[in-house]
C-alpha cells in the first residue's frame, strides 16, 4: 500500500493532502511494468500513450515480448528475470516514481521479481512511495494466455502490495477461485470479496458484460465507493482497453490524489478513445482505441501534419452535409469533454455543496476576467455579423455578459472583483477567442461552447439545487430559461453559418469549436489546478 493511500479513509479512496506527486510538480512520472505489444494497442505501447494522454511522463520496464496483432497473440518471449531486475533498478536509482502500473508479467519468476521490487520501494517520510495499480493480466481478449499457470497463483501475492487492482471479470474469477460473474451485481459482490480478502481497492469493470451501459466501480472492503457508468460503444476497437484504463488511472491518481476522481476522469477519456478507435483503421481484428484522439482534435490547425491531415479528411467528408448535421456531429464529438467536466472535482463539489469557498471565489474572479473579454469577442461577432438579426443577437450577448453576468459575480463576491492576475488557463482561452476573431464563421464556432457547455453542465447542476444547498442560489441561475433560449439561438446561428461554409472553412470551424470545448474543461478545473488549497 502506498504512503499516499495509507493516509486515506477506507484504504485510500482519497489521499490526504492532495496528489501523490511531489509538491510543485504537475507532470507525474509513471512507470509501466508490463509486456510489449508490437501492434501498439496494448501493453507498454498502450501504457505510454495512455500516460501521455493523461499528461504524465511515461517510463517502462519490459517484462515480456509478445508477437501479437489485433487478431491475436502468436508468441510470447520472457527475457531472463535478472534483466528485469536491472531495468527496475536503473529507473528506481535515478528517478522519483510517482505511480506504477503493473500489467502483463508472463511467468511466476517475473511475478517474484516485481514482488521483491515493490517491497524494496521507499516507505516513510523522505521519499514518497509511488501509488501502485495492478492490472492482473492473464488472458488476452483473443483467448491467448499471457501468464503461465504458476504465475496465476503467484499474482495473488501481489494483490496486498498494490493500492488498486483492475481485473476484468474472468481475472476476478480466477483471483477468487470462483465462477465468472454473469451480471453486474455478481461482479460487484466478487470485487468486494477480493477487496476484503486482500485489503485492497478493486476496480470492477463491466466491459465483458452486455447492455447499453459499460459500468465500472471502485470497490473497497466495505462495498462500492463509487460507480462510474458510460455508454457502451458498439465497436470492435477494444484491444488494450484494460491496459489503457489502468495506466490512465495511475497517472491521474498521481496528479489528483483521489481514486474516485482518477477513475471518473479516466473512464470519460477512455470512452471517448474507444469511440474514436475505429477511425484509426489499424488491423483487421479487434483494433486499438485512439488514445490521443482528444489531442488530435485539439490541435488540428497547428498540430503535427498527420493531425491536420485527419481533420482535413473529416472536413472533406462533411462536404455536402447540412449545417445542423455537422453541428450535431461536433456536439457528439464533445461528449467526452462534457463527461470530463461532470467528473471534475470542482463541478462535483459545486453540485454536492462541498466546494471550498476559496475555490469558488477563485473561479468567480477568473470568470469575471473572462467575461470582460468574452463580451469583446461577442461584440466582434456582432461587428462581423452579416444580418441585422445576428448583429443584434451578439450585441445582446455582450451586454448580458457585462451586465447580468458580472452583476451576479459582484453579488457573490461581495463587491467588485479584485484586481487578480489572469491565470494561464483563462489567458489561453481568451487567446483562442481573440485569434478566432479574424473571420465570422470561426469566431461563431469558438464562442459557442461557452454558451452550450455552460448550459448543458448547468442543467445537471441546477437539478442538484435544494433549499439548504450552500450554492443553491448560484445553481438556480443555471436553470434560467432566458439563457437556455439564447443558447438555442446561438446554436441555430452556428448551424446556419456551418451550412453555408465551404470545406476549408468547416475545418477551421470544427477546430475552433473543439478547442474551445477543451478550454471549457480547463476553465472548470482551474480553481483546483491553480487556485489556493481548498478546505
Ligand atoms: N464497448 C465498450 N464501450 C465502453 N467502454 C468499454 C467497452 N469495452 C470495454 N470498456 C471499458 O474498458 C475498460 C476495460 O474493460 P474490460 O474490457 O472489462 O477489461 P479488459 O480490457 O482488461 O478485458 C473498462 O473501463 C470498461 O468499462
Ligand atoms: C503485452 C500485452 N499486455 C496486455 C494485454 C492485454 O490487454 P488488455 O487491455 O487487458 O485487453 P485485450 O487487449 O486483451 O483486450 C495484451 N494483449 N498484451
Amino acid at each position: 500500500m502506498s504512503a499516499a493511500a495509507t493516509d486515506a479513509t477506507t484504504r485510500g479512496a482519497t489521499a490526504a493532502g492532495g496528489g501523490a506527486v511531489a509538491p510543485g510538480r504537475t507532470v507525474p512520472r509513471v512507470l509501466a511494468v508490463a509486456g510489449s505489444d508490437p501492434s501498439g494497442g496494448a501493453g507498454i505501447q498502450a501504457d505510454l500513450k495512455s500516460i501521455a494522454a493523461a499528461d504524465g511522463y511515461g517510463m517502462t520496464a519490459v517484462t515480456a515480448l509478445t508477437a501479437q496483432n489485433t487478431r491475436g497473440v502468436r508468441g510470447v518471449h520472457v527475457p531472463p528475470p535478472a534483466f528485469l531486475v536491472d531495468q527496475l533498478a536503473a529507473v528506481t536509482d535515478d528517478v522519483t516514481i510517482d505511480a506504477v502500473k503493473i500489467g502483463m508479467l508472463g511467468s511466476r519468476d517475473v511475478v517474484a521479481v516485481v514482488a521483491d521490487w515493490l517491497d524494496s520501494l521507499p516507505r516513510g517520510a523522505t521519499r514518497v512511495r509511488p501509488a501502485v495499480v495492478l492490472d492482473p493480466v492473464m488472458v488476452a481478449t483473443s483467448g491467448d494466455r499471457l501468464l503461465d499457470a504458476g504465475g496465476e497463483r503467484a499474482v495473488t501475492d501481489l494483490l496486498g502490495r498494490a493500492d488498486v487492482v483492475t481485473p476484468n471479470l474472468p481475472e476476478l474469477a480466477v483471483l477468487l477461485g470462483e465462477e465468472v460473474a454473469g451480471d453486474w451485481p455478481a461482479a460487484l459482490a466478487q470485487a468486494r470479496r477480493l477487496a476484503r480478502r486482500h485489503d485492497v481497492l478493486v476496480v470492477a469493470k463491466g466491459g465483458h458484460l452486455d447492455g447499453d451501459v459499460a459500468p465500472d466501480a471502485l470497490v473497497g472492503p466495505d462495498g462500492v465507493l463509487a460507480q462510474v457508468d458510460a455508454p457502451r460503444v458498439v465497436t470492435t476497437s477494444t484491444h488494450g482497453t484494460g491496459c489503457s484504463l489502468s495506466s490512465g488511472l495511475a497517472t491521474r491518481y498521481a496528479r489528483r490524489g483521489d481514486w474516485e476522481t482518477a477513475l471518473r476522469e479516466t473512464k470519460a477519456w477512455l470512452t471517448s478513445a474507444i469511440r474514436a478507435g475505429a477511425a484509426l483503421a489499424v488491423g483487421e481484428g479487434n483494433g486499438p482505441v485512439d488514445h490521443l484522439a482528444d489531442a488530435r482534435r485539439r490541435t488540428p490547425d497547428e498540430g503535427p501534419r498527420a493531425a491536420g491531415g485527419v481533420a482535413r479528411m473529416l472536413a472533406g467528408a462533411h462536404e455536402g452535409v447540412g449545417g445542423a448535421e455537422l453541428v450535431a456531429q461536433w456536439w457528439a464529438d464533445a461528449a467526452g469533454v462534457r463527461a470530463q467536466i461532470d467528473a471534475l472535482p470542482f463541478v462535483r463539489a459545486l453540485g454536492d455543496g462541498t466546494l471550498a469557498a476559496e475555490h469558488f471565489r477563485y473561479y468567480l474572479e477568473q470568470d469575471a476576467l473572462y467575461l470582460r473579454e468574452y463580451a469583446r469577442a461577442l461584440a466582434r461577432a456582432s461587428e462581423l455579423a452579416p444580418s441585422r438579426a445576428e448583429q443584434a443577437f451578439w450585441a445582446g450577448g455582450a451586454h448580458g455578459a457585462l451586465v447580468t453576468e458580472l452583476d451576479l459575480h459582484t453579488t457573490w463576491l461581495g463587491g467588485e472583483p479584485r484586481d487578480v492576475a489572469v491565470s494561464p488557463t483563462t489567458g489561453a482561452y481568451l487567446d483562442h477567442l481573440r485569434a478566432a476573431g479574424r473571420d465570422y464563421p470561426t469566431l461563431v464556432a469558438a464562442v459557442l461552447p461557452c454558451y452550450w457547455i455552460y448550459q448543458d453542465v448547468g442543467e445537471r447542476l441546477a437539478a442538484r439545487q435544494h433549499d439548504a444547498h450552500p450554492y443553491g442560489a448560484w445553481l438556480a441561475t443555471y436553470g434560467d430559461e432566458a439563457f437556455a433560449a439564447a443558447t438555442r439561438e446561438a446554436v441555430a446561428i452556428l448551424e446556419r453559418v456551418a451550412g453555408a461554409a465551404g470545406a476549408e472553412q468547416r475545418h477551421r470551424m470544427a477546430a475552433a469549436f473543439a478547442r474551445a470545448c477543451r478550454h471549457e474543461v480547463a476553465f472548470f478545473d482551474q480553481a483546483h489546478a491553480w487556485g489556493p488549497p481548498g478546505g
